[in-house]
């Protein structure tokens, strides 16, 4: 096949819409507040804006050069919807039509448990893991794709239909429950394949010259299938792929790390017609020049971050690549799900920082530029890239990025060790006087609607600060008076006063920005809005002492105090790009060791610090593991380590495979930790065991996850696993995470319960064994 592929594309464009309008239509759906036909007409909008926005941006409306990629939901559960992967615990809702199917696997119901939801590669965008078993049909369902290409060819565009090739949907899903053991969801290649062939004529025939299949599992090193076997995978799916006539062009697309030179030889070889490679994370397998047939859509501006840029080094390499006798595109290295539409509403951005940034439509821009440089010549595009090397410039002396003082003090060594665990043991429970297996909750109340409703009041000037933190204390002392009352042995202040637990230090810390509206899907319709982390970043006062103070006030329980660490800050902002994430993240973590310290002479006697991404960080190379596991962890106990002994240092993880970083978390060095394990059913208590793990641990007994209060029963069947595979005088009661996102009615009811299972294993384990 011979058919022009553009000199410049992106991989993907963020469907959520410029004002979260697919949200907004998605959630009214599910209230029943508008029907099926305002929903679809709703994602309609959103597509031909994203289409209008990259023609905008400079790139061709006919050329293939526009990815026709938006999702329902989340483009793997779109694709699970599209091959008909319908999982056999929801054969009696396959009926539905394709838009409530999707709705009901993502969220499920009384009777069927939603998809487990993951991480997608190292990104902070989730899936919905398909369940794949022997049995599985595969049939071709949901023809969305060929429609809204369709759709496009009305409106006067030809795109490109966008879907998760068939290795990476099969690598990221998870055998299901009538699977043998031994059992591999890509065992089930070649009847997928079967599927995809279908999908594929459906898409010619519905007028798309060039398909693009995301293939990133190529990637990575840290799926449960091996490299070589997705290598494998990759050759003979895409053998008989290529082989069909009547099929688009094939462009295989990888992100998110450097993809192997087997595995581009494997796809090159099969007879793909495009390969894209993420220049930004790799270097280009040195394969390429031996498949002067393929070209290479050469990932060169960063899809993954908010900055601007080196244009001129991007356009170099697209050069060399062209150099070689290679036909290149310019390209994104990965989809800009991950980035927010456009600085165009950020106009009370600081506007030198905006000058540094590029968010979607600017990244289109610049894709744009080095397509036509490639075409014209370097000249042709010289005044754009230099602007861009002055941004950089400007950027690299401004005030703020670079703070004499702030880098003295990272070179400066600070004790990362907290002493001898025996007698940090022993001072804490002399300090504390806690009772045996202790409750206690991970840190944040119900976030109600009044409190919402303050914080908005505040933001537009409509209550001033007095006023709202008379509220926020109220809000406390409530709080701290239900706690009380429920029995709990370690109470928490609640977090009012945080809107979100990173952008809440972003906002009282050096060195960070916030935007307007910069939003970014997390996943379905949830969004969050990084803050941007640009400078040097130092604390300029304390952030939440006084707030632990006045509740430590009312009680004469010990309150928590409650930070978020160092990594999880890194993980859920755009992170500056011109050092090294250790070398950022060292300076979070003595800002916070400020904080630690003044807690600790406030008198606040427990200190949780929060890393619930310290694995969502963890590079997809396995090369790479040890140095980030150095890093994030030397992070953490910087942070910590200023803590006297007698004061017990608590850390909270919100998920439960633990496997691939038990160690570290050893190595945190934490008396205590907190950890998700109610939905798996403390599976995690056997690797605790197996690993020896020999600190304060508490495995969630309660799946906060969801409205369902958890029966006293139900708490206590798990407090009994815990209680049988970890020695008691280790063992903290909990729920899985904070309580934000529930309402009061169903916290007080399972909270009541926690306390009372906590209770009745304190007597059974007081009883003397008959
Ligand atoms: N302290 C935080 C909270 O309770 C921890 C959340 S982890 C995502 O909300
Ligand atoms: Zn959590």
């Amino acid at each position: 096949m011979t058919i022009e592929f553009p000199a410049g594309t992106v991989l993907g464009y963020p469907r959520i819409g410029r004002h979260r309008e697919l949200k907004k239509a998605v959630e009214s759906y599910w209230r029943g507040a508008s029907d099926a036909a305002e929903l679809a007409a709703a994602r309609a909008g959103v597509r031909a804006a994203a289409r209008e926005a990259l023609v905008r941006a400079g790139l061709g409306a006919d050329d293939s050069s526009i990815p026709e990629a938006d999702a329902s939901y989340d483009h793997v559960l779109d694709t699970l919807v599209t091959v008909g992967a319908v999982p056999a615990r929801f054969a009696d809702l396959a009926s539905l039509d394709d838009v409530d199917l999707t709705f009901a696997l993502a969220r499920g119901d009384a009777e069927h448990p939603a998809l487990e939801m993951t991480k997608w590669f190292d990104t902070n965008y989730h899936y919905l893991v398909p369940e794949i078993g022997p049995d599985t049909a595969f049939a071709y369902r949901s023809h969305e794709r060929a429609e809204q290409v369709r759709e496009a060819k009305a409106a006067g565009y030809t795109t490109r239909p966008t879907i998760v090739g068939p290795v990476t949907f099969l690598a990221l899903a998870k055998p299901d429950d009538a699977a043998p053991e031994g059992f591999a969801p890509l065992d089930r290649l070649d009847d997928l394949v079967d599927v995809y062939l279908e999908v594929l004529a459906d898409l010619r025939a519905a007028g798309a010259q060039w398909v693009q299949l995301d293939e990133s599992a190529l990637v990575s090193e840290v799926l449960p299938v091996a490299p070589e076997r997705l290598t494998e995978a990759a050759a003979r799916a895409y053998e008989r792929i290529a082989a069909a006539t009547d099929r688009p062009a094939l462009f295989v697309q990888t992100s998110y790390a450097a993809l192997p030179a087997a595995a581009y030889r494997a796809l090159a070889g099969a007879g793909v017609e495009a390969i894209g490679v993420d220049l930004v994370r790799g270097a280009l397998p040195d394969a390429v020049a031996k498949f002067p047939n393929v070209r290479v859509v050469a990932g060169v501006v960063d899809g993954h971050n908010i900055w601007r840029g080196d244009l001129a080094a991007a356009f170099d390499r697209l050069a060399e690549i062209a150099a070689q006798g290679v036909a290149v595109t310019a390209s994104t290295s990965t989809s800009l799900i991950h980035v927010p539409h456009t600085l165009d509403d950020e106009g009370a951005l600081d506007a030198t920082l905006r000058n540094w940034l590029a968010f979607a439509d600017e990244k289109a821009a610049q894709i744009a530029t080095l397509a036509h440089g490639l075409a014209a010549g370097r000249d042709a595009i010289a005044e754009e890239l230099q602007a861009a090397t002055d941004a950089l410039a400007e950027r690299a002396d401004a005030t703020g990025v670079r703070i004499p003082e702030v880098r003295e003090r990272a070179a400066t060594e600070v004790r990362l060790d907290r002493g001898d665990w025996d007698a940090r043991v022993e001072a804490q429970r002399d300090a504390l006087g806690l009772p045996a297996l202790p409750t206690t909750t991970i840190g944040s109340f119900p976030q109600t609607a009044e409190i919402r409703r303050a914080r908005r009041a505040f933001g537009r000037g409509e209550i001033d600060t007095a006023a709202y933190e008379e509220f926020l204390r109220d809000e406390i002392r409530r709080v701290i008076e239900l706690q009380e009352d429920l029995g709990l042995d370690v109470l928490v202040h609640g977090e009012p006063e945080r809107n979100d637990m990173v952008q809440y230090f972003a906002e009282h810390l050096e060195g960070f920005a916030v935007t307007s509206n910069g939003w970014v899907q997390s996943y379905g319709s949830r969004c969050t809005r990084p803050s941007i982390l640009w400078g040097d970043v130092h604390r300029p006062e304390a952030i939440t002492v006084r707030w632990a103070e006045f509740a430590q006030s009312l009680t004469d329980k010990h309150v928590k105090g409650m930070l978020t660490g160092p990594v999880t800050i890194l993980a859920w902002s755009f992170v500056r790009d011109d050092q090294p994430l250790g070398d950022t993240a060292r300076q979070v973590a003595l800002a916070l060791r400020d904080e630690v310290a003044d807690l600790e002479a406030a008198g606040i006697g427990i200190i949780q610090v929060d890393e619930p991404a310290l694995r969502e960080l963890l590079p997809l190379e396995r090369a790479r593991h040890e140095e980030y596991l150095r890093w994030s962890v030397d992070a953490f106990r910087a942070a910590t380590s200023v803590a006297a002994p007698a004061t017990q240092v608590h850390t909270h993880l919100c998920y439960s495979e633990f496997g691939e970083v038990i160690e570290a978390i050893d190595g945190l060095d934490a008396d205590v930790t907190s950890i998700e394990a109610a939905r798996s059913r403390m599976e995690v208590v056997a690797d605790l065991q197996q690993h020896g793990f020999a600190r304060g641990i508490g495995p969630g007994v309660w799946d906060i996850h969801s409205p369902r209060v958890p029966a006293e029963a139900e708490v206590a069947e798990l407090v009994r696993l815990a209680v049988a595979g970890i020695p008691i005088q280790n063992l903290w009661i909990n729920p899985d995470c904070g309580l934000k996102t529930r309402g009061y009615e169903e916290t007080v009811a399972s909270l009541r319960n926690l306390v009372a299972a906590a209770q009745e294993a304190r007597e059974a384990v007081a009883a003397p064994v008959a």
